[in-house]
C-alpha cells in the first residue's frame, strides 16, 4: 500500500549558495529530513553576488531528479523569495572580516535580520518558524523577533545542535561507549565560546555521565573548551569552516521537533527564553533543554539540575547575551538605546 503524501511544505533558505546550504539542501529534497512522504518546495535567498551560483544550485537540485522536490524558486528579494514560507532557514550571513570587530558583526548582520524579518512578517505563513544560523545567530534571531510582532514569538530558533553534538561526540569519546548511548546532553546559552555544554545532566547508557566519566577536571576544565573549541580546531586541519556537520546539525534541529522526543532526553534549542523555569533574562534568545511531541513545536523541559558551576556558567553566557542585545539596541523596536559594552570579544565556534 503506497502511503498519501502529504501537502507541499514550502521551505526558504537564505545563505543558499553558501557552503552549508551546498549540502543541506540535498538533504532536505531527499526526504531526509521532513519523511519521505513529505513534499518540499524550495524558496531560494541569495544575495546579488551569489546570484548565478544560486542557478547553478538550482541546476544542481533539478538534475539530482527528487520525487519529493516540487519546485525551485530563487531571488534576492526576500518579500517575493519568503512569500507564504512554512519554514525560513536562515543561513546567509557575512563572516567577520579582518580586523572587525564583534560589535561591527552584529551590526552588519543584525540589519540583514532586520529587513529579513520584516519581509518574513509580511508574506511568510502565520506559523513559519524560524530557524537562524548565520552568526552571531542567537542576537541575530532576537532582532528577528523582535522586527516580526504578527509571527509567534515561539516560533524563532537559533542554532546550538552543532554544538550539542559536538559535545555528544567527546562525551562518548571519553567514555569509550559508542555516542548513541550518550543522552540528555544540552548545550546552554549563547551559541560562542561562552556556550555550556552540560555534563552534569548528561547521561551515558543510562547514568550520570560523572558516574561513568570519573574525571571530574577533565569534566570541569577539558570538556567544554573542547567542545566550545572544535570549530576553529577543524578549520586549522580542513582550511575552512564546518559545513558538512553544520547541516547535519540542522536537519537533527528540524527532525527533533517532527519527531516524538525519547522519555529522559532532550534536545537543545535556543529559543526565546520568556517564561523559562530557570531565571534566565526573558528578553534574550538563549539556548536550553527542550522536548517536542513531534508536532514542530517544543516546550523548555523544566527539571534539569543547577549547581553552583553550572548557574555561574550560565551566568556568564548570559551576561554575554545582554551585553550583545545592548549593542543592537538600535535594531529593536522600541528597545532603550544602550552602551555597547563588548569589551572582551569573544570568539564565534570557528574563529579561533
Ligand atoms: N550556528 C551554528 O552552529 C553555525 C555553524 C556554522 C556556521 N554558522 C554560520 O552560518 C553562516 C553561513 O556559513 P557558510 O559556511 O554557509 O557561509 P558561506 O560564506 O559559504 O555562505 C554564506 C552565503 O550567504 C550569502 N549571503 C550573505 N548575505 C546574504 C543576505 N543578506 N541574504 C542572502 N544571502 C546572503 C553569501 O553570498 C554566501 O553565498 C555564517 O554566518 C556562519 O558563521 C553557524
Amino acid at each position: 500500500m503506497t502511503s498519501s503524501w502529504k501537502k507541499t511544505m514550502k521551505i526558504a533558505v537564505t545563505g543558499a549558495a553558501g557552503q552549508i546550504s551546498n549540502h543541506l539542501l540535498f538533504m532536505l529534497a531527499s526526504g531526509e529530513v521532513f519523511g519521505r512522504n513529505q513534499p518540499i518546495s524550495l524558496q531560494l535567498l541569495g544575495s546579488e553576488r551569489s546570484r548565478e551560483a544560486l542557478e547553478g544550485v538550482a541546476m544542481e537540485l533539478e538534475d539530482s531528479l527528487y520525487p519529493l522536490l516540487a519546485s525551485v524558486k530563487l531571488g534576492i528579494d526576500p518579500h517575493k523569495v519568503f512569500e507564504d514560507a512554512d519554514w525560513a532557514l536562515l543561513i546567509g550571513a557575512k563572516p567577520r572580516g579582518p580586523g572587525m570587530e564583534r560589535k561591527d558583526l552584529l551590526d552588519i548582520n543584525g540589519q540583514i535580520f532586520v529587513e529579513q524579518a520584516k519581509a518574513l512578517n509580511e508574506v511568510a505563513s502565520r506559523d513559519c518558524k524560524m530557524l537562524v544560523v548565520g552568526n552571531p545567530c542567537n542576537t541575530n534571531a532576537l532582532i528577528g523577533l523582535h522586527n516580526s510582532p504578527d509571527l509567534p514569538a515561539r516560533n524563532w530558533h537559533a542554532l546550538t545542535r552543532l554544538d550539542e553534538n559536538r559535545a555528544k561526540c567527546q562525551l562518548a569519546l571519553k567514555a569509550g561507549k559508542f555516542y548513541t548511548s550518550v543522552t540528555n546532553v544540552c548545550v546552554w546559552g549563547n551559541h560562542s565560546t561562552t556556550q555550556v555544554p552540560d555534563f552534569l545532566n548528561a547521561k551515558i547508557a543510562g547514568k550520570r555521565a560523572s558516574n561513568v566519566i570519573r574525571d571530574s577536571q577533565w569534566l570541569k576544565e577539558e570538556f567544554t573548551p573542547k567542545v566550545a573549541n572544535r570549530g576553529g580546531a577543524l578549520i586549522k586541519k580542513w582550511g575552512r569552516s564546518s559545513a558538512a556537520s553544520t547541516a547535519v546539525s540542522i536537519a537533527d534541529h528540524l527532525r527533533s521537533l517532527y519527531v516524538p522526543t525519547p522519555a529522559g532526553d532532550c534536545f537543545s534549542t535556543a529559543v526565546y527564553a520568556k517564561g523559562n523555569p530557570y531565571g534566565v533574562d526573558e528578553d534574550l534568545i538563549f539556548s536550553m533543554p527542550c522536548r517536542s511531541n513531534g508536532d514542530g513545536d517544543y516546550e523548555i523541559i523544566d527539571d534539569f539540575v543547577i549547581d553552583d558551576w553550572l548557574a555561574a556558567k550560565l551566568k556568564e553566557s548570559e551576561d554575554e547575551l545582554l551585553k550583545e542585545r545592548d549593542c543592537v539596541g538600535h535594531l529593536i523596536p522600541g528597545a532603550e538605546r544602550a552602551v555597547c559594552a563588548i569589551v572582551e570579544d569573544t570568539m564565534l565556534p570557528g574563529e579561533n
